[in-house]
């Protein structure tokens, strides 16, 4: 449905998105992620034609809509915006804000359609109202139902949910992947937010410094991280020396693991190893200890921020009645399916 294939940007000759390669299939969400300029919105502007692409092409249903020698206008593709601001008229109602992008139907047609993407979006009775009588959460309802008017294609959200509270992000995000779902419509999403990038996409790109590190499904991204950059910004975690023993065991100051992926290691390469805090649990027989140097109270889970007898320190995510006081040695144990490992650049 939507293709990029290997995408470079450039403003005034200076390239900001190099080399992008992904592809979404029909009904399927996208979420790009990355730090603050690494080229999240160039890329969603290139795929919506407001920007045009110095190397590479963009496909919409196979059909190239930008490369090098063509550049298809924004109008002509299809695609919706969802901006972060929700760029709502505020001189119309909600309604006529919607009607704003159904052009060629006749009046009780217009009528219909809004009637019904009011519906969808859940707001039924709101049609009259002018935008500065709406929250925050549902202007963007508004937003999102004049982005599906014209039946786009695409939808494109630039960081749709930014300006909301934290309760209001998670049930809408909820909510618009469902609504997105029920229609079947292929969208990509920017966001800062990591968790809403794990509720709304199927697939998900971190991006950095204008190149897409990787490329993959949430459980993959926090499971099996391309690299070191992926490891550290998805998820929580730590890297801890080790030391391959045999081909299938590392040894590290937790412990000696199993490791299954990682072929090409030889005995004696060092690797890092990563640790989420949810790999590692509370065990007094482990014959480990840690200090606890810190802890975040999360409700059902508590963060604990602790120290081994070595020096290194990990973080442990333990259920909220095993409260530890701050200074006490706890034993503990890691418990994963699987190590993920980077070699050391020697
Ligand atoms: N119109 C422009 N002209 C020149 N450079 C630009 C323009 N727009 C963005 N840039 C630069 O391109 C790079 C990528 O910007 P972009 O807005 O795509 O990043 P982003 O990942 O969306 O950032 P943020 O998360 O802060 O919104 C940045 O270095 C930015 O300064």
């Amino acid at each position: 449905m939507l293709e990029l294939q290997q995408l470079a940007v450039a403003y005034s000759g200076h390239t900001v998105v190099k080399d992008i390669s992904l592809s979404l299939a029909q009904g399927q969400i996208g979420c790009l992620v990355g730090p603050s300029g690494c080229g999240k919105t160039t890329l969603l502007r290139a795929i919506a034609g407001f920007e045009a692409v110095a190397q590479g092409c963009i496909r919409l249903q196979q059909q190239i809509v930008s490369s090098s020698t063509v550049q298809q206008v924004p109008e002509r593709r299809h695609v919706g915006m969802v901006f972060q601001d929700f760029a709502l008229f505020p001189h119309l109602s909600v309604a006529d804000n919607i009607a704003f992008g159904l052009q060629g139907l006749t009046k009780a047609n217009k009528l219909n359609k809004v009637r019904e993407l009011l519906q969808l979006v859940g707001l039924p009775d709101l049609g009259q109202r002018y935008i500065h009588q709406l929250s925050g959460g549902q202007q963007q309802r508004v937003a999102l139902a004049r982005a599906l008017a014209p039946q786009p294609k695409v939808l494109l959200l630039d960081e749709p949910f930014s300006s909301l509270d934290t309760e209001l992000r998670e049930g809408l995000a909820r909510e618009i992947r469902q609504i997105l779902q029920q229609l079947h419509i292929t969208a990509v999403l920017v966001t800062h937010d990591q968790n809403e990038a794990f509720a709304m996409a199927d697939m998900i790109g971190v991006m950095q410094h204008g190149r897409l590190q990787q490329w993959a499904t949430p459980y993959e991204l926090y499971h099996k991280p391309a690299n070191r950059f992926v490891a550290d910004f998805i998820g929580r975690g730590v890297l801890l020396p080790g030391t391959v023993v045999d081909g299938a065991q590392v040894a590290t100051n937790l412990g000696i693991f199993q490791q299954r992926y990682n072929a090409d290691l030889a005995v004696g390469d060092s690797v890092d190893v990563l640790i989420r805090p949810d790999d590692i649990v509370h065990d007094d027989n482990s014959g480990v200890t840690a200090q606890v140097l810190d802890k975040a109270f999360r409700g059902s889970h508590i963060l604990y921020q602790l120290k081994l007898q070595t020096g290194e320190q990990v973080q442990c995510l333990a259920l909220s009645h095993h409260n530890h006081a701050i200074g006490e040695q706890i034993g503990i144990r890691l418990d994963l399916d699987h190590l993920v490992l980077f070699p050391l650049l020697s």
